[in-house]
């Protein structure tokens, strides 16, 4: 694979979600609502158009969250998308890491559609939240995430996390396990950093990063920015980040900005523009406060005046035109030098998309087999349970049971047929199979009801797991499905009316043969035994 770099670019991004429905009764069957061009006043696309009908019955209440987002981030640059908090950062990310399907727009990559499958073996996407395993060490982490992601030789896969771990400052807890909520491990600032070690470790052309500078220390946050900064000019790398509070030093390292407010782009462009912009607009930057920090800080009074500039829209225009001609007398345009932010911000938008090579060449496979992949998962998944030892003793101890119990159960069993249930079709009738569905379904939320039931009951997941893996066996045992009430052993019959398996079961047994006339024993070709009810 060439070593290439990609330019990423937003086109019209709007998003859109559905946060009231009028209809709820087939919602667990659908997708949450995103929903489209109610507002737009534009004529939707035909992909939209369906959605939108398959959507609009059920949602009665719509939040903007991105509004037209155009941005472009080009290789060997860092892109820091900046705002308030629920400006729309993350969700910005998300749709550029391809998480989330945006509403309306495209998103190009070396400005071509982006193929999802494609983008997703060359980028790498740190979340806000930290989603790592705590029962593994630091090292292991990035061990299992190197070995999943590149196709080398061990030793090679090794001193790349060694390096790796090294260059983050975590070569102090490279043998501590992560830890969580129960088990103290390694500190938050910590956990953010084998966050973004983990997609960092295959050198992926696109780096997406949702603040990865978030409880951080300055050293440490500069430290991370330095290192994705080398990455970008180093290796020609895409970088794109959001950020809360920038320090000076770090705003530096920034190649361009998004500020984003209310999920609009108010700024696009150089941090020098953005200081710039700024001083046109009247607004002195005060000492001890980066552009970026005060821009932010700006942002009120940005909104403010975007509201003004949203009734003005609403004046008439011949109105409009006297009052313009009245406010430049009264002021005088070129004393005041000031232009409307609105105005201002979007002349700063990037323009100049440079020269990018459109034949890139981005064919390329996932490192490892899928036989591979699944050695490295399976190995994982087995060092973590083994170091699950409560979950592990829990589960042996409830095996256990279980063989005792079964054995107790069946090993007075009489040969023959005596005791066998007889397997035949099913009741061929409509009103026979609308009740089949009902059960089906009171089961599904019977077995729903006892599993939420439960979790509220036990403290935590672990002994949940057990408990519920032993009732629904156990029910499922005692349900006469295996074994006939009269043959459950005296002691253990109470477990058959606890059951809750026993009554759907019994209910499909009335309502596939009560009735039927089918026969249940022959002799010498006669019929001996008619299936007439149950009792
Ligand atoms: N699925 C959702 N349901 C409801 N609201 C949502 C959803 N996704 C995003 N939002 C809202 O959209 C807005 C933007 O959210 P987003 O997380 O993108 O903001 P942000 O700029 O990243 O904020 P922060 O800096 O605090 O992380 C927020 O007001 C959030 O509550």
């Amino acid at each position: 694979m060439k070593n290439q770099g990609c330019q990423v670019e937003a086109i019209g991004i709007n998003y859109k979600i559905c946060t009231g429905t009028t209809e709820q009764t087939f919602k667990i069957f659908r997708k949450p609502p995103q929903l489209n061009n109610e507002d737009d006043g534009e004529e939707p696309e035909p992909e939209e158009e369906a959605r939108n009908d398959d959507q609009s019955s059920m949602c009665n209440r719509v939040r903007r969250i991105l509004w037209d987002v155009n941005c472009v981030a080009k290789p060997s640059e860092v892109l820091a998308v900046v705002g308030p908090s629920g400006a729309g950062k993350s969700s910005l990310l998300e749709i550029l890491a391809g998480k989330v399907r945006p509403t309306k727009g495209s998103i190009l990559l070396n400005q071509k559609p982006v193929d999802k499958a494609q983008f997703r073996k060359i980028s790498g996407y740190v979340t806000q939240k930290d989603i790592l395993f705590p029962l593994l060490t630091v090292e292991e982490t990035l061990m299992f995430s190197a070995k999943l992601r590149l196709n080398l030789p061990k030793q090679q896969v090794c001193s790349r996390v060694k390096s790796l771990i090294e260059e983050l400052g975590l070569g102090h807890v490279a043998r501590t396990r992560v830890g969580d909520e129960r088990v103290r491990g390694i500190s938050g600032g910590e956990k953010r950093r084998v966050s973004i070690a983990i997609e960092v470790v295959h050198d992926p052309k696109v780096l997406i990063l949702d603040e990865p500078t978030s409880g951080l220390d300055s050293t440490s946050a500069m430290q991370i920015i330095g290192m994705l900064k080398v990455m970008s000019e180093s290796r020609g790398r895409t970088i794109i980040l959001s950020i809360h509070q920038p320090g000076f030093r770090i705003v530096k390292m920034f190649n361009s900005i998004l500020l984003l407010a209310n999920g609009s782009v108010l700024h696009h462009g150089t941090v020098d523009l953005l200081g710039v912009n700024l001083r046109l607009m009247g607004l002195e930057l005060p000492l001890h406060v980066n552009v970026v920090e005060f821009a932010i800080e700006s942002i009120e009074t940005i909104q403010q005046q975007q509201r003004c500039e949203e009734d003005w829209q609403q004046v008439p225009q011949r109105l409009r035109g006297t009052a313009q001609r009245k406010k430049r007398n009264d002021q005088g345009e070129s004393r005041s030098g000031r232009f409307t932010l609105q105005q201002l911000f979007q002349q700063s938008k990037v323009t100049d998309v440079g020269m990018i090579n459109e034949e890139m060449d981005f064919t390329c496979e996932f490192a490892n087999s899928r036989l591979r992949e699944i050695i490295v998962l399976t190995h994982r998944f087995a060092k973590i349970i083994f170091r699950t030892k409560e979950l592990f003793g829990c589960r042996t101890i409830q095996m256990l049971i279980s063989g005792l119990v079964l054995g107790s159960v069946f090993c007075h069993l009489k040969d023959g047929l005596e005791g066998a249930q007889e397997r035949v079709g099913l009741n061929r009738n409509f009103a026979a199979f609308l009740n089949f569905l009902l059960i089906i379904w009171l089961i599904l939320y019977t077995a729903n009801s006892v599993v939420v039931c439960f979790s509220a009951l036990v403290p935590n997941f672990i002994v949940g797991n057990a408990v519920i893996s032993g009732v629904i066996g156990s029910f499922f045992l005692f349900s006469g499905y295996f074994i006939s009430k009269n043959e459950i052993p005296k002691y253990w019959i109470f477990m058959h009316y606890v059951s809750l398996y026993k009554y759907p079961f019994e209910g499909f047994l009335i309502n596939e043969f009560s009735n039927t006339k089918k026969c249940l024993e022959y002799m010498f070709g006669a019929c001996l035994v008619i299936f007439l009810c149950i009792s």
